[in-house]
């Protein structure tokens, strides 16, 4: 997250840390808590990494610190990645992760809603970006989850500031004019929460955008609510 500050311990509690293990053991993505065994993140994380054996869900984490050899993790039962998925700029950049067991909720893990479909994007006023990705474009890993406010902007202007992308509507762009503020690498698959009535959504998953924080660049995330129904066929068969 570039412009951004450091999150407080269970501010965003349904932010997890996805890991892979190979070669070195590494923060991969950003994922949602959305049910008690279910994690919503970007498909794009698990192309190179598509075995299930390969990765390890970190829940209830504020440092990446917190992480060693004793810290529990959740393994993954299955990987679904939407079937239209070709890469992120061709979005349904979504996928679902089934943990190998029910996590318990608690102050410091616990899901977050699904927006319902009817809801749109523009009545959002307050979208947080958060992720443990890189503060600049030539960055690193943060150790301590960051967050930062950045505004939904209409999918016209989005579609202007890349000519050369169809912005499609299961995409939305958050973002200033003057940049400054975005998502960067290492947060993908993270949620764009937005607060509407006292309530916390996962409106957007972070997705793709032209380097981070650049003027006119914003980012682009997969619009959650387009693909409620896709996600409860997904989840609530098994
Ligand atoms: O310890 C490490 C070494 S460096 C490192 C890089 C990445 C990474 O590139 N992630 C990509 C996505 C990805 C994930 C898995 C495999 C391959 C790629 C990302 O977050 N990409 C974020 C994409 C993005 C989204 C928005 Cl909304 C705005 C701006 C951007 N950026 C444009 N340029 N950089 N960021 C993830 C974890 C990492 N951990």
């Amino acid at each position: 997250v570039v412009g951004g500050s450091n999150s407080s311990v269970g501010e965003w509690p349904w932010q997890v840390s996805l890991h892979t293990t190979l070669p070195v053991q590494i923060h991969k993505c950003g994922g949602s808590i959305i049910s008690d065994q279910w994690i919503l993140t970007a498909a794009h994380c698990f192309e190179n990494f598509p075995l299930t054996e390969l990765w390890r869900v970190y829940s209830s984490i504020l440092k990446q610190s917190e992480i060693t050899n004793e810290t529990t993790f959740f393994k993954i039962q299955k990987m679904i990645v939407h079937p239209r998925y070709e890469f992120s700029e061709s979005g349904y950049d979504i996928a679902l992760l089934k943990l190998d067991r029910p996590l318990n909720f608690s102050a410091l893990q616990q899901p977050t809603c699904l927006p319902s479909q009817e809801e749109i994007n523009m009545e959002y006023t307050e979208c947080w970006v958060t992720g443990w990705g890189y503060t600049k474009e030539k960055g690193s890993i943060e150790d301590t989850l960051q967050k930062v406010k950045i505004p939904i902007i209409p999918n016209a202007d989005c579609q202007f500031q890349y000519p050369e992308h169809r912005i499609t509507d299961k995409m939305l762009c958050a973002g200033y004019s003057e940049g400054g503020k975005d998502a960067c690498q290492g947060d993908s698959g993270g949620p764009l929460s937005c607060k509407f009535e006292n309530n916390w959504y996962v409106v957007g998953i972070t997705s793709w955008g032209e380097g981070c924080a650049r003027p006119g660049q914003p980012g682009v995330y997969t619009v959650v609510a387009k693909f409620v129904d896709w996600i409860l066929e997904q989840t609530l068969e098994d």
